[in-house]
């Protein structure tokens, strides 16, 4: 079963991460790609956001945390992998599309959307995702649009649930807004992993100040993994994870 599971796997997973930029290789076209990771640090990230990444990097040096890094694009690839083994193929996007899609959350010029960067305890089990909110995602004068912090809230409580459990789809989003967050104010998102049900993981987090005084919002979030074989006891790494969000490269072991 699992050997089953790893060879269904096996296209969708690759590779590794490394500051400034991960070396990328498609089956296809043979072609090198270089794609930046973008949960580093950047002249237009504020003081707060650098002082808690310095932080953050810091608790990784013994090995209890590790930094997720983040590319906005997968390879077409990759892309075809992840809807075959998921969706019989079937996605109604087309070929020159899929070269230009770009995650969403990664998708603005830098500083004015989505600045963030996660990190991953290990024995924890929880992720700590540092973010600032840019001009480009404001709602009401002044404050962070409700979309915006939905928007992270998914893709940090989705990030939990793929290292809990493999593939996930948000079935369900809870989402309390107790306090406006101001535009490019720094926020720390908390998660945690409340319980596993068969193929549903119920997630949950919540958004504070840096000063850990105010919660902005809470969230709790039902993912649903994508298919059974993965809800088997794969415990997937953070380098795991960076190659199966991001690439396939068949040239890379499997390391889960
Ligand atoms: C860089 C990496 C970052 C990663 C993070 C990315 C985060 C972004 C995540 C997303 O944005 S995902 C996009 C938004 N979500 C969707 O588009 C999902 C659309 N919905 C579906 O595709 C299906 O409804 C879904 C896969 C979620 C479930 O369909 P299934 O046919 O697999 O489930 P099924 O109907 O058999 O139900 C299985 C169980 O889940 C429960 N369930 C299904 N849908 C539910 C729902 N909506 N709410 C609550 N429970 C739900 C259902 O009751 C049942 O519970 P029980 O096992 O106890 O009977």
């Amino acid at each position: 079963m699992l050997r089953s599971c790893a060879a269904r796997l096996r296209p969708l997973l690759v590779a590794h991460g490394r500051p400034g930029g991960a070396r990328l290789t498609s089956t296809f076209s043979f072609e090198e790609v270089t794609q930046k990771d973008h949960a580093l640090p950047k002249p237009s990230w504020s003081k707060d956001l650098r002082l808690l990444f310095d932080q953050f990097m810091k608790k990784c040096e013994d090995g209890s945390w590790e930094r997720l890094p983040s590319c906005s694009r997968h390879s077409v690839q990759r892309f075809q992998n992840f809807t075959k083994a998921f969706f019989s193929g079937s996605i109604p996007v087309k070929e020159e599309q899929i070269s230009q899609a770009k995650f969403f959350p990664r998708s603005f010029e830098d500083g004015l959307g989505f600045e963030y960067a996660m990190f991953w305890s290990k024995d924890e089990k929880r992720i700590v995702c540092l973010f600032q909110g840019g001009l480009y995602l404001q709602g009401i004068p002044g404050f962070l649009h409700g979309g915006a912090l939905v928007t992270l809230i998914d893709t940090t409580l989705g990030t939990h649930a793929m290292l809990a459990g493999g593939a996930v789809m948000t079935a369900n989003l809870s989402i309390n807004f107790k306090r406006p967050m101001p535009l490019c104010s720094v926020g720390v998102i908390n998660t945690q992993l409340d319980k596993i049900e068969g193929r549903k993981l119920f997630v949950s987090c919540n958004i504070q100040s840096v000063d850990e005084k105010t919660v902005y919002t809470e969230g709790t979030g039902k993912k649903l993994l994508l298919s059974s074989c993965l809800a088997s006891s794969l415990s997937l790494s953070p380098s795991f994870f960076f190659s199966f969000v991001l690439v396939y490269n068949p040239h890379m072991p499997i390391n889960f």
